[in-house]
């Protein structure tokens, strides 16, 4: 048990503290870096020579120093950095810290995973240190941060850096219920770490909510906070801060707009862009791929890529929420050989936070929306960004790949593009983003339609879910504001449609009408009037929904899902038109019908997407799909051969690994034999979304996961080391072969 510390300890404290205070600001003020200037180009300071006040009296020279030791920090945060193993600085840290210590205002931008965290932290605590801070004072800092998990992230470096101060500092981020308890103790709190909605909240519902004494404002990712997704609450937020305050703004991407900084109100503020002479604007270790993948081929490409990576861990991007739930829920019932998870901004938060925290510990293939985009520093290295999906600019795609190659370690990255969408590889060339084009070799590709046709079958509500995941994504393409990259009447709508496993293609209201006008205005035979209302259909999906998954996160309690609530009403309404025809009198038609109707008809269409009159269905002229689909014997037939291929994979896929599993133990045996002691980590993946017969295969993988390592792979897993190659080599066929 903790004495408890006697009034005079207290006092002394108290005085040493203060000695220090006053030892630190004559530092600071002594030699401040020139305004403007960027202390990167200033000489390293030797490691041996002196450090803070030196026997003239002067003190040492601290912009332009490459060790936290040399900077003039409390001994609370050096103490803290040191135990971190925080030692020397990074780029963005060196040229920042002198200009932030002085109480300028930052604008800092610098590439992913270079330490930008470290960058506001430091100052913070420093700064309320320094201003002696405490407990009654209330609000110091406010550290804003576009997503949860990032704010989450933020908060655990603070605890980490600040754990030697007395300062209190409390996560304000949207999706978790005690808010009533965190009203309560909010004005106690000195360093507030938030997502824009919540803090607004707060402000807006708390009593007493008062920041009006507050110190530093920080803005994590501040592109993102100062685009038009978070706008509004970002002036309600700034209308109710203090104007004399020092602000930092940080991100890879950074901001030059003036109209966005003159916003925030920044006094002559430093522009540090560290890499912005470094010939590429992504981190030199991340080794970046780009494919031409046509949309029916994208999954396929996805399930190969994960087969011939089970040892990895992977990130992948897709551009809705209910992609990553059909694509997760499809693949999983696949069994991949690898443990799946998604992450997504309508799942709730303590489950957000856990997959979160899961994924950073275990390899695992991880599903996700953009709220993974920005910021994460995912424990364990990312071996594999994949986008799945085109992003929707540049910044994104740093943004994303940023996941992997962070601080000194390598990453790769493989994006797939669609024919339609090779502009982009031209706006990555010209932003300084080295990207490696590859062709996918055809014969190397694993399909997985066909098992997702079966699957689709067996499961009703998975076919519900990749109706679903195909309109979010034509419109998501659709709401696109880069009609250079993204077009969606060039999308090969129906082989997309199949290759989710779908038996017919869900119709789009938007999509007919734009095909539509398109003949329209090449003068074509449809000599239907326009019908304005169905101009306004398109407008409110317009006004509606906003294809950024990370706007979702602005308003709290939470933004994530109104947003997709929002989504989720429109698809069942209006979009999904496999049970809406696709002209207006048609319609009506098909709603009077509707109701008279048997429960359980299947409404059929036409290839324009009408409504087949009833009689019509009974005539029994129909030939090809339509005739498979009307005829009950057919479709009998068809769904059989479908169970049948699956029962064929599946049994196939039994054999090979029955194989696999034989030759492992034969050579643990004779490995045994040859007196080669090993204990295997049986590092445990339950509570992962596999089912139990995957987790038991990954029981014995997972040793080789964790000996990632050299040593590890060397010493351990001999085995599996074979097994690896194999899939390696795989994987190079299939992703490499491009660079002949
Ligand atoms: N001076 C340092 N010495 C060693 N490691 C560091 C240092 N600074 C930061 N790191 C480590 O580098 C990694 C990336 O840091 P951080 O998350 O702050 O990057 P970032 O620049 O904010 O990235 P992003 O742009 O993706 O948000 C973290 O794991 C962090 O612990």
């Amino acid at each position: 048990m903790r004495r408890p510390k006697s009034k005079e300890f207290r006092k002394q404290q108290r005085l040493s503290e203060q000695e220090e205070i006053n030892l630190l600001n004559s530092w600071i003020q002594f030699q401040p870096p020139d305004s403007g200037s960027n202390p990167m180009s200033l000489p390293h300071l030797p490691n041996n020579s002196p450090i803070g006040r030196l026997e003239d009296n002067t003190y040492s020279r601290y912009a332009g120093a490459s060790r936290f030791g040399q900077f003039p920090l409390s001994k609370k945060t050096k103490d803290a950095l040191r135990a971190a193993k925080f030692v020397v600085m990074t780029d963005i840290q060196r040229a920042s810290l002198p200009h932030a210590l002085c109480g300028r205002d930052i604008l800092g931008a610098a590439k992913t995973g270079s330490g930008k965290t470290l960058a506001f932290i430091i100052p913070v605590l420093e700064k309320l240190y320094r201003e002696r801070w405490g407990p009654e004072d209330g609000v110091g800092s406010i550290i804003i941060s576009p997503t949860r998990e990032l704010a989450g992230q933020i908060f655990d470096v603070l605890k980490d850096v600040g754990k030697h101060h007395n300062f209190s500092a409390g996560l304000l981020i949207g999706g978790r219920k005690d808010v009533d308890m965190e009203k309560e103790r909010v004005n106690e709190l000195n360093i507030l770490i938030c997502t824009p909605g919540r803090l607004l909240q707060h402000m807006d519902e708390t009593p007493n909510f008062d920041c009006s004494q507050m110190q530093v404002l920080v803005l994590d990712e501040a592109d993102r906070i100062l685009d038009s997704g978070f706008k509004k609450e970002l002036n309600a937020i700034i209308s109710q801060l203090p104007k004399r305050r020092q602000t930092l703004l940080f991100s890879a991407t950074q901001t030059k707009s003036i109209q966005d900084l003159a916003r925030l109100s920044l006094k002559d503020p430093e522009y540090l862009s560290v890499h912005e002479e470094s010939v590429t604007a992504t981190p030199s270790l991340l080794k970046q791929i780009v494919m031409i993948v046509p949309l029916d081929q994208k999954l396929d490409m996805l399930w190969s890529f994960i087969k011939t990576h089970l040892q990895s861990k992977i990130l992948v991007f897709l551009s809705s929420c209910k992609q990553v739930k059909f694509v997760f829920e499809a693949f999983k019932k696949l069994h991949p050989g690898i443990p799946l998870k998604c992450l997504h901004g309508r799942m709730k938060q303590e489950r957000r936070m856990a997959i979160y925290s899961e994924f950073c510990e275990k390899r695992s293939v991880l599903f996700s929306t953009d709220v993974a985009a920005r910021g994460l520093d995912f424990n364990k290295a990312v071996d594999w960004v994949v986008q799945v999906d085109c992003p929707e600019n540049v910044a994104s795609y740093i943004h994303r790949v940023g996941r992997t190659a962070r601080y000194k370690s390598g990453g790769k990255s493989v994006l797939f593009l669609l024919p339609s969408e090779m502009q982009m590889l031209e706006k990555l060339k010209a932003a300084k983003v080295p990207v490696h084009f590859n062709k996918p070799r055809q014969e190397l590709l694993q399909p997985v339609s066909s098992l997702l046709a079966s699957l689709l079958v067996k499961y009703p509500d998975l076919q519900h879910r990749a109706q679903r995941a195909f309109i979010t994504y034509m419109r998501s393409i659709h709401l696109q504001k880069d009609k250079d990259i993204f077009d969606v009447m060039k999308l090969p709508v129906n082989e997309y449609s199949a290759s989710l496993g779908l038996p017919m293609t869900p119709k789009i209201r938007f999509l007919n009408q734009k095909i539509k006008s398109k003949a329209v205005s090449t003068k074509s035979v449809l000599d239907e009037p326009e019908d304005s209302s169905k101009d306004n259909v398109l407008e409110v999906s317009r006004n509606k929904i906003d294809t950024d998954p990370l706007k979702d996160e602005k308003i709290e309690n939470d933004l994530f899902q109104l947003a997709d609530a929002a989504n989720d009403d429109e698809v069942k309404s209006s979009e999904i038109e496999e049970i809406i025809p696709a002209t207006r009198v048609l319609k009506k038609k098909k709603l009077k019908i509707n109701v008279h109707r048997p429960v359980g008809t299947r409404v059929v269409f036409d290839d324009e997407g009408n409504t087949l009159p009833p009689l019509a269905r009974i005539a029994g002229a129909q030939s090809g799909k339509e005739a498979l689909l009307l005829d009950p014997e057919q479709k009998a037939e068809y769904y059989r051969r479908m169970r049948d291929d699956l029962k064929k994979a599946d049994k196939e896929d039994k054999l090979v690994e029955r194989q696999r599993l034989r030759e492992k133990r034969i050579k643990q045996k004779m490995k045994w034999k040859a007196g080669n002691e090993e204990e295997d980590d049986q590092d445990d993946i339950s509570g992962s979304e596999e089912d139990e017969t995957v987790n038991r295969r990954h029981k014995k993988s997972k040793v080789y996961f964790d000996s990632d390592s050299d040593d590890g792979e060397r010493n351990e897993m001999a085995g599996n080391a074979r097994t690896l190659e194999e899939q390696e080599a795989l994987a190079l066929k299939l992703l490499n072969s491009m660079h002949s």
